[in-house]
């Protein structure tokens, strides 16, 4: 989150188009917080995969050595670890790593829709995750010191306070920079009050746990599994739900395909998730074929 900052203060970002799509932005800070993550993480845990959205590191890769993290969260030490987690063989997880989600926002100013994504699978399935928002309240606050959300699938979430969404009204989140007519099909299928465009899975994902939106609907390939792991795990360790919008989970095992190919659909705890599926028409889904 400071190396983000730091980038955003200097200003000079940076920006590369990465020509797989439009509207696929790298910036300096995307480069610089991913190399700072997996040096971090690979000198800790070098049994693990660890897998980030800006490609591989080369050797030359040496980052300076206030950028290697390696203190624990205590919040997070003191809760008891489920049986099934401490056995687990290394082989057996893999680490999705979006060192800036929502970068196309970040180049806007649209500061609070970025987010760092680290996702942890174990034998394929999303369990842990954290959600750090470098510039949460920065419209409230000066010097913004940023929140870090975690969840544990079996265990729990911290860094922020759940929120339940509205009973009233019926609110879907979605893109603001990545849409396109199914997108917007998908949408209208859904027949919600409201449809709130902002930036990052990430995003979206803090919009369902802090009740401001229901579902998160994204009828397209464009995401890609550093985008949704630790979302998905936060989400699911505090009864929420996502998925593909076939409703099915997603593989987060090393050897699968980078892109969501199926889409994302994620629900809100207390929302049944199955029922807004199935409001989906059928040739919209067979739009994504397995
Ligand atoms: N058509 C597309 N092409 C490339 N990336 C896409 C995309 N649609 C979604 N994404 C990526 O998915 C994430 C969420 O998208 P959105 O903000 O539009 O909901 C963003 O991650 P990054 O910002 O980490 O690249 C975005 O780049
Ligand atoms: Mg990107
Ligand atoms: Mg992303
Ligand atoms: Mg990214």
């Amino acid at each position: 989150g400071k190396i983000i900052k730091d980038v955003m203060s200097r200003g000079d970002l940076g920006i590369v188009e990465k020509g797989s799509g439009k509207n696929d932005l790298q910036t300096e800070a995307d480069r610089s917080a991913q190399r700072c993550i997996i040096a971090s993480l690979t000198q800790q845990y070098p049994g693990i995969t660890i897998i980030g959205e800006e490609g591989p590191s080369t050797e030359t890769d040496e980052v300076p050595s206030d950028w290697l993290i390696t203190e624990s969260d205590p919040e997070v030490l003191s809760k008891i670890c489920p049986p099934e987690y401490i056995t687990v063989n290394p082989e057996d997880i893999v680490v999705w790593v979006d060192p800036l989600d929502g970068t196309s926002e970040y180049t806007q100013g649209l500061l609070d829709h970025v987010t760092v994504l680290i996702g942890i699978a174990v034998k394929g399935r999303a369990v842990g995750g954290v959600i750090h928002q470098p510039y949460h309240n920065y419209k409230v606050v000066e010097d913004p010191k940023g929140r870090t959300l975690w969840g544990l699938v079996g265990v729990g979430a911290g860094g922020f306070t759940p929120v339940d969404p509205p009973s009233d009204k019926f609110i879907v989140t979605t893109t603001r920079s990545h849409s396109d007519g199914v997108v917007v099909k998908a949408l209208e299928a859904l027949q919600p009050d409201e449809i709130l465009r902002v930036g990052g899975a990430g995003h979206k994902v803090l919009m369902l746990l802090e009740g401001r939106a229901h579902a998160y609907v994204f009828a397209s390939k464009g995401c890609k599994k550093w985008d949704t792991c630790a979302p998905e795990a936060v989400l699911e360790a505090l009864g929420g739900k996502l998925t593909d919008i076939h409703g099915n989970h997603y593989s987060y095992a090393k050897d699968v395909q980078y892109p969501d190919a199926q889409g994302v659909f994620g629900t809100a705890k207390g929302v049944n998730h199955q029922s807004l599926v199935d409001k989906l028409p059928q040739e919209l889904r067979d739009a994504f074929p397995y």
